[in-house]
């Protein structure tokens, strides 16, 4: 898919290469995307087959590997669709309705929107009638959000499931969902929780969990799709079958298990035997596990430091190979310069600093000072650091930053901490004072860095209990799939805590990488 992707990007068109308006898209959209994202010439494959069976109206499961342009390509597919209006007041209504786990990922999709918008000819549309966000942020989604939801309704509705959830609550009939022509669930496997294959008491833990507490998005599917379990088969193929009455349903992620198909084709009964499949070049729908590796792209190299009170070192298992991303050193880099001054802080976040300077810590400085050699060591401008569930980011940062690293928290409503780096192609980054972005497992899915090569992972994320599931499988693989891409070098480095023995960090992140096929090399700058 690397190569697919490096070909798409080659400006004179390969033998048989498909352009965008010859997989269906306008012409006015082609050449709006072609001026918006100058690296973005011809289609992908898997955007050649999803931008036809979205057109097509059929309900779509798109799978393939990070970084290979799905999001892109639902972006592409929903700006495509015709606008839809009320016939009798001649209002527009929604046309997509995207759903996405996390803010962040709203705003990239939103701020990729608006750059095509803003190279649609000479009067584009408001962006507003293209596109609006929804996302829950105080009152103001309520409030605000509302407000112009319902005076403008947008072509593409871009929502977080709680913020929309509280919408609906608020006003049920804002958005009428048999208007709609598309809702799109993208990271799918995310937003809907599945039981994994797992020991039987743990599943029937999550089973009744499930059952008492169905998540936002299974509570939006039901509300829109509910009907269609409903009718038999006879009626239910007349039923979905008349236009934009239940919208195309399209789902997406890299890592789709058999759980999750068996609840949508199964228990809810929401999706037909029909639906398209779209896939990369390399991957079955029914994965196995050992197959799932090939999601990861080979041009990432994985690394595993062990932390102790008393030394830093690769885990046992690692191998002599090539450490992976660039990682040259920089001529004027300084060691000494330390972290930048932050943004002007705002009174809250001078508050939070004096609690932390009181506190302690609940990280294991051992393992932030690792992160911390590493980064200076490998990383020449950008890095990311992924903090387990549930852990304060802005406590990390504080941490890091008090050991002289550049760390910021990986934040997309601000310029300096998160837009930047999210959405330009290397003008942020600094050599003279390398960054590390801080973030969280939630909200690091599905979010495209162009120029990250360095990944840092703090311990062994999201476990049930201290089994490695799917689900813990999955999350390693959207973590790594955050570098590597575009046929880019990448490299992974996790930084477990051999101390303590209840954590057993070290043993799990080994089960981890086993089961994904992965062979971990060695550090050479540590033992
Ligand atoms: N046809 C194309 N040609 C060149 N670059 C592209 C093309 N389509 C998308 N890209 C670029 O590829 C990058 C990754 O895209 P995107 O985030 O959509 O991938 P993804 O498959 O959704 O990744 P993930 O699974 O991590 O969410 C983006 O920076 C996008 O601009």
């Amino acid at each position: 898919m690397a190569e697919a992707l490096a070909q798409t990007q080659t400006t004179k068109r390969p033998k048989n290469q498909l352009t965008f308006e010859t997989i269906g898209l306008q012409p006015h959209l082609a050449n709006a995307v072609r001026a918006a994202f100058p690296k973005v010439k011809f289609p992908t494959p898997t955007q050649t087959q999803l931008v036809t069976a979205i057109g097509n109206k059929k309900d779509v499961i798109l799978q393939d590997e990070t970084g290979s342009g799905k999001t892109f390509g639902l972006v592409l597919a929903s700006l495509n669709k015709p606008r839809l209006r009320y016939s009798d007041t001649g209002v527009h209504s929604i046309t997509t309705l995207f759903l996405v786990p996390h803010r962040d990922l709203a705003l990239q999709i939103h701020h990729w929107i608006q750059r095509i918008t803003e190279c649609s000819g000479e009067s584009p549309l408001p962006l507003e009638e293209v596109a609006q966000v929804l996302l829950r942020d105080g009152q103001t989604h309520l409030r605000s959000g509302m407000e112009l939801l319902s005076k403008s309704p947008p072509h593409i509705l871009i929502a977080t499931p709680s913020s929309l959830l509280d919408v609906l609550q608020e006003q049920d009939d804002i958005i009428d969902f048999s208007r709609v022509s598309a809702v799109i669930v993208d990271e799918v496997d995310y937003l809907i929780e599945t039981i994994p294959e797992t020991t039987t008491k743990l599943a029937s833990k999550i089973q009744r969990r499930i059952g008492k507490h169905p998540g936002p998005t299974r509570q939006i599917l039901d509300m829109i799709y509910g009907k269609r379990k409903k009718f038999t088969s006879r009626n239910r193929e007349e039923f979905v079958d008349e236009p934009y009455q239940t919208p195309q349903l399209i789902l997406s992620s890299a890592t789709i298990r058999r759980h999750l198909k068996e609840y949508f084709f199964g228990e809810s009964g929401i999706l037909r035997s029909d639906v398209a499949k779209v896939r990369g070049t390399l991957l079955p729908l029914h994965v196995k596990e050992m197959l799932l590796a090939s999601t990861l792209h080979a041009n990432i190299s994985h690394h595993v430091l062990v932390v102790s009170d008393k030394s830093i070192e690769n885990i046992p298992r690692a191998v002599e190979g090539r450490e992976e991303a660039d990682h040259e050193p920089t001529s004027d880099a300084n060691p000494d310069e330390g972290p930048t001054t932050s943004p002007i802080k705002t009174e809250a976040e001078l508050e939070r600093e004096l609690v932390f300077s009181m506190t302690p810590s609940p990280y294991n400085q051992n393992s932030l000072e690792a992160v911390a050699a590493a980064f200076a060591l490998y990383v020449p401008s950008i890095a990311l650091l992924v903090i387990p569930g549930g852990g304060s980011i802005h406590r990390a940062v504080y941490d890091l930053r008090a050991l002289g690293v550049n760390a910021l928290n990986l934040d997309m409503l601000r310029e300096e901490t998160g837009r930047l780096h999210l959405l330009s192609s290397g003008a942020a980054t600094s050599r003279t004072n390398p960054t590390l972005l801080v973030t969280s497992v939630a909200a690091m899915r599905g979010l495209d860095l162009p120029e990250l090569q360095h990944l840092f992972i703090l311990g062994t994320m999201e476990l049930e209990g201290k089994e490695v599931t799917s689900r813990t499988l999955d999350s390693y693989i959207h973590m790594a799939g955050r570098v590597g891409r575009f046929g880019k070098k990448g490299m992974v480095v996790s930084v477990v805590d051999g101390a303590r023995d209840d954590l057993q960090e070290a043993k799990i992140m080994d089960k981890i990488l086993k089961r994904l096929g992965i062979e971990p090399v060695k550090l050479k700058q540590f033992p």
